[in-house]
C-alpha cells in the first residue's frame, strides 16, 4: 500500500497533479472539496469572523480523509492535514484568531495527530510538494477564476498570498512525517505540456522507487490529458 500526499500553496496545481498521478499509478484520488465548501466564501468575505470556523471545518474533513487514506488501499491526496496548521497560524499571526482559539486549535490538532499514530499505517509514504512563485500562483488563480480568491475581490490578498509562500518555505523544510520531494511548478506545466507531465511523473516514480514504495503491479504508460478526470 502506498499513500502519497500533495502539498503547495493556493493554485499550485495540487488537484490536477493528484488526478494525473493517481491515473498514472492506478491509485485512488482523494480531493478536498473546495467549490462546495460552505464556509470558504464566508471566510474570504469576512476573515475576522470566519477564520476559526473555516479552520475547524478543514481540520475535521482532512482528519477524516487522511484516516481513510491510511487505512485504505493505494491512494493520492490533493492536500493533507499536515498543512492545516500553517494556514491557521498564518491567519492568527495577522490577528484573525485570538490566543485561546490558537491554544484550543493546537490541542485539538495534537490529539488528532496522536490518533493517527494508532493507525495501521501511521504516515504517508511520500510528500510531493509543488513549489510556485507568486507570479505563477496569481496566474493560476486568475485562470481558475474562483471569484473570492481574486486580488480584485480584496487587494489585501496580495500580502496574504506572499505571506503564504514565505510560510510554505519553512513548512516544507520542517516537514518530517515522511520522505518528501519538491516539484518546480514554475518550470513544469504538467497540465498543458505532455513532455513536462512525463518529466514530473518520472521524477515522482524515481523517488517512489528510491523509497521502495512504487505500487505493486504498476507499469509505466503514457497518459493523455483527455483520459484524466479532473475534480471541479
Ligand atoms: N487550512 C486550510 N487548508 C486549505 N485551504 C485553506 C485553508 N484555509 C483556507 N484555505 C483556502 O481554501 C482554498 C482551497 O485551497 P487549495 O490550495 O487547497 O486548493 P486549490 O487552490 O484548488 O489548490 P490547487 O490549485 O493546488 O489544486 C484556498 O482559497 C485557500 O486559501
Amino acid at each position: 500500500m502506498t499513500v502519497i500526499v500533495l502539498s503547495g500553496p493556493v493554485g499550485a496545481g495540487k488537484s490536477s497533479l493528484t488526478a494525473i498521478l493517481s491515473k498514472y499509478l492506478g491509485t485512488k484520488p482523494f480531493y478536498e472539496s473546495v467549490d462546495d465548501n460552505p464556509v470558504l466564501p464566508l471566510f474570504y468575505k469576512d476573515p475576522l469572523k470566519y477564520t476559526y470556523l473555516l479552520q475547524l471545518f478543514f481540520l475535521n474533513t482532512r482528519f477524516h480523509s487522511i484516516k481513510k487514506a491510511l487505512s485504505d488501499d493505494n491512494n493520492v491526496l490533493d492536500r493533507s492535514i499536515y498543512e492545516d496548521s500553517l494556514f491557521f497560524h498564518m491567519n492568527a499571526d495577522i490577528g484573525r484568531a485570538n490566543d485561546l482559539e490558537v491554544q484550543t486549535y493546537d490541542e485539538l490538532l495534537e490529539s488528532m495527530m496522536k490518533e493517527l499514530e494508532r493507525m495501521p499505517k501511521r504516515h504517508p509514504d511520500l510528500l510531493v510538494h509543488i513549489n510556485v512563485s507568486y507570479e505563477t500562483m496569481i496566474s493560476r488563480i486568475q485562470k481558475r477564476g474562483r471569484s473570492y480568491e481574486q486580488l480584485s475581490f480584496d487587494p489585501t490578498l496580495e500580502d496574504y498570498y506572499k505571506r503564504m509562500l514565505r510560510y510554505y518555505e519553512k513548512w516544507y523544510d520542517d516537514y518530517n512525517y515522511s520522505p518528501k520531494m519538491m516539484i518546480d511548478g514554475d518550470h513544469y506545466d504538467f497540465m498543458a505540456s505532455e513532455s513536462d507531465r512525463t518529466e514530473v511523473l518520472d521524477q515522482i516514480t524515481q523517488k517512489l522507487k528510491q523509497v521502495g514504495k512504487l505500487p505493486k503491479n504498476w507499469h509505466a504508460g503514457e497518459i493523455a490529458t483527455e483520459s484524466i478526470e479532473f475534480s471541479s
